[in-house]
């Protein structure tokens, strides 16, 4: 077994060496040339070595709960799926496994008897089996192409994986974006590549079931337009599906539809008149909803001319008596986003405040043009869900996004997390080494977070890798070629720092490339828009969930220090606390309560409900404008409530331990640390 692995190993750096000497020509079937390019990423991308040993770390259960959580309503459509897909192939020693979009495993379905082998395998919930981690496999190759793939036996990267047969197709949300994997695996794999053709056929149906269930629940406020060229088919997973807003503009589209029409990418539909695609107005649809909207009718593919069968349903919305604000399910704004705020340019920018819609303006004329970008805004502003919407819009988007906040690094440990380290290179080292963030991101984006508080040692390193475009990991005298593409984010002023000498000029420059800004949420023209898509967000698209006219209108006025996240972390709460789905103004936090909020806005609102604590009476503050007294009396409050425990407050705000310092500062607040 020993020399089986060292003969893999060998064969896989011999077989890049030839693909590297262009010999590719020698490839003949499709799955090799793919095979191949794979473990050349494997080998030279992600320097991964295919003899090495040991299981790579587990996510414990915490994180595991939280990745799951992230998939929204994904993830108990799937986990229904998993049952139906694994029924069909029980007792053949085959798990289905599902994985988020990093690779990592979140579900598995097998056969108890063979739970041991699958753990053996490193085939666990929990266990990372991106490419970057484990080298080519079902799993982290069909996220690295975002397609379906079969990687049998001897295909896998790792000698230590040549037994394992995986099949896996790609589950992407109404955007196109991926969201996780399906995958069906066998650890002991002793049947041809051949009979794996069943296998992913499977498996890809299966992850169109999950799209399509997870589209109509996506869209269930919005006109769904079926349609096949055969009338049997309009109702199956295969159907191409769009969803259409009241004026027949197409909001999304699903793979098939894509498919039907010849097109790449969503994009090339969205925000397009249904009109250019089946000559159907919008009227027309609304006619045909209120006439038969269960009967399929013909209508034409203006581009191809060929005909096809439809079906529409109408929109599913439910409006409870006296509130004011539903109806969002599948908000354009939030309606897919997790909590990593996976949203696209588009929908940020649809119908968005001014300075928003320019800066997604800004954005994607350089994404392109390997010009660095600096994200300015407050705290919570959403400058990392800015970052990672440019980096999915961009050419960049299948390689690795990789985020470092420079702040909340330890100063002693930043250095071999951006850099890496080789083996041996200090005590407590890994055995491996580490290849650092910087590496891990080439050929991606390097998010750098809090940039304004990177330590002065490190801005000279990271200078130097800009400029040379190669990094020097600790310990090791060779350095290492990088493609590196930098988005920075600060809340502080970049050139006041630079004028103060605490950041270089020069790095200053070079991380620069343009700035653009994100409005604070109290300053945003479209502070209604974000309030109603935060709650369609946080309440998972549930339609029967609702504001009343005092509750929204307390939100409307209030000054979000924490913005988008406070906003966000607020509504949770009062869902979690409302009666019968309708947020009321007891269910607010009390601090939003008791801010003082100028008159004219507030005490309309407020005198429609007497729940309502008044605003008059709850400030102590000293600070100079009322926002700042609101904000400081808030801080005093939580500090109070947390026993003065900075990273309990920290969270219960929803802010970093780094803004929460900075505010303490600001209003001369002494925590005794
Ligand atoms: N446009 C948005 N759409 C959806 N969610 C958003 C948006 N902007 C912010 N959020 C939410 O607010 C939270 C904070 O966003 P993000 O981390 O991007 O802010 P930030 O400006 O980078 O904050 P910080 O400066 O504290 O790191 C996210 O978890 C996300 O849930």
């Amino acid at each position: 077994m020993q020399s089986g692995n060292h003969a893999h190993a060998r064969r896989v750096e011999e077989s890049v060496r030839r693909w590297s000497a262009h010999s590719a020509t020698r490839v003949i079937r499709p799955e090799d040339v793919r095979v191949a390019i794979s473990w050349r990423r494997s080998l030279i991308n992600h320097s991964l070595d295919p003899g090495r040993s040991g299981i790579e770390i587990v996510l414990d259960e915490a994180h595991l709960r939280r990745r799951r959580e992230r998939l929204g309503e994904l993830y108990p459509i799937a986990e229904a799926e998993m049952e139906n897909l694994y029924r069909h192939i029980t007792g053949s020693g085959y798990s289905v496994l599902l994985t988020d979009a990093e690779g990592y495993i979140l579900n598995r379905l097998g056969d108890p008897g063979l739970e041991e082998d699958f753990e053996r395998a490193g085939l666990w919930p929990g266990a990372d089996w991106s490419e970057s981690t484990v080298g080519t496999n079902g799993i982290g190759t069909c996220i690295a192409e975002s397609r379906a793939v079969t990687i049998h036996r001897d295909e896998h990267f790792l000698s230590r994986n040549t037994n394992l047969s995986c099949s896996a197709a790609p589950i992407r949300d109404p955007h196109g974006r991926l969201l996780a994997v399906l995958d069906v695996s066998s650890a002991h794999a002793d049947d041809t590549r051949e009979s794996q053709l069943h296998t992913i056929a499977l498996v890809r149906t299966s992850a169109r079931i999950i799209e399509s269930i997870y589209f109509l629940n996506s869209f269930r406020d919005q006109f769904i337009l079926r349609f096949h060229e055969r009338a049997s088919m309009v109702d199956l997973p295969h159907a191409g599906m769009l969803a259409i807003d009241g004026e027949g503009g197409i909001l999304a589209i699903n793979d098939s539809a894509r498919e039907q029409f010849g097109i790449q990418c969503s994009e090339a539909a969205i925000n397009t008149p249904v009109e250019e695609f089946f000559g159907i107005t919008g009227t027309s649809l609304h006619e045909q909803a209120s006439i038969q909207s269960d009967i399929l009718w013909r209508i034409r593919d203006v581009r191809s001319g060929k005909q096809v069968f439809a079906s529409l349903r109408r929109p599913l919305v439910k409006n409870p008596a006296g509130a004011v604000s539903q109806s969002v399910a599948g908000s354009p704004l939030f309606g897919e986003c997790g909590e990593a705020g996976e949203l696209t340019l588009d929908l940020m920018a649809r119908n968005a405040d001014p300075k928003v819609v320019q800066s997604v303006r800004c954005a994607r004329r350089v994404m392109d043009r390997n010009v660095p970008i600096v994200l300015c805004g407050e705290t919570g502003t959403g400058k990392e869900v800015l970052a990672r919407a440019i980096h999915n819009a961009s050419l960049r988007q299948r390689h690795p996004f990789v985020a470092v906040n420079c702040a909340s690094i330890p100063e002693s440990l930043i250095e071999s997390e951006l850099f890496g380290y080789r083996h041996g290179a200090f005590t407590g080292a890994k055995r491996e080494g580490m290849r650092g963030k910087v590496l891990e991101s080439s050929g991606g984006t390097l998010f750098l977070d809090e940039i304004g508080d990177m330590p002065p040692e490190l801005q000279t390193r990271l200078l130097r890798v800009l400029e040379q475009k190669e990094v020097l990991p600790l310990g090791s005298e060779a350095p290492v070629p990088v493609e590196l593409n930098v988005i920075s984010a600060t809340h502080r002023q970049l050139p006041r720092l630079v004028q103060d000498g605490i950041f270089r000029e020069d790095l200053y420059y070079r991380l620069n490339g343009i700035t653009l800004s994100l409005p604070a949420l109290r300053e945003r023209e479209d502070k209604d828009r974000v309030i109603r898509a935060a709650l369609a967000a946080e309440s998972g698209g549930n339609e029967e969930v609702a504001i009343d006219e005092a509750a929204f209108q307390r939100l409307l006025h209030y000054p979000w220090p924490g913005n988008v996240r406070q906003l966000r972390n607020c509504l949770r709460t009062a869902l979690a606390l409302c009666d019968g789905g309708i947020i009321r103004l007891r269910d607010l936090p009390q601090d939003i309560l008791e801010a003082d909020i100028p008159p004219a806005s507030g005490t309309t609102a407020d005198a429609l409900d007497p729940t309502v604590h008044n605003p008059a009476e709850a400030s102590t503050s000293t600070a100079g404008s009322p926002l700042e007294a609101a904000e400081k009396d808030t801080l005093l409050r939580e500090l109070q409530q947390h026993r003065w425990n900075i990273t309990r407050t920290a969270a219960s705000l929803g802010v970093s331990r780094n803004t929460l310092y900075r505010k303490l500062n600001k209003y001369g607040i002494d925590t005794g640390h």
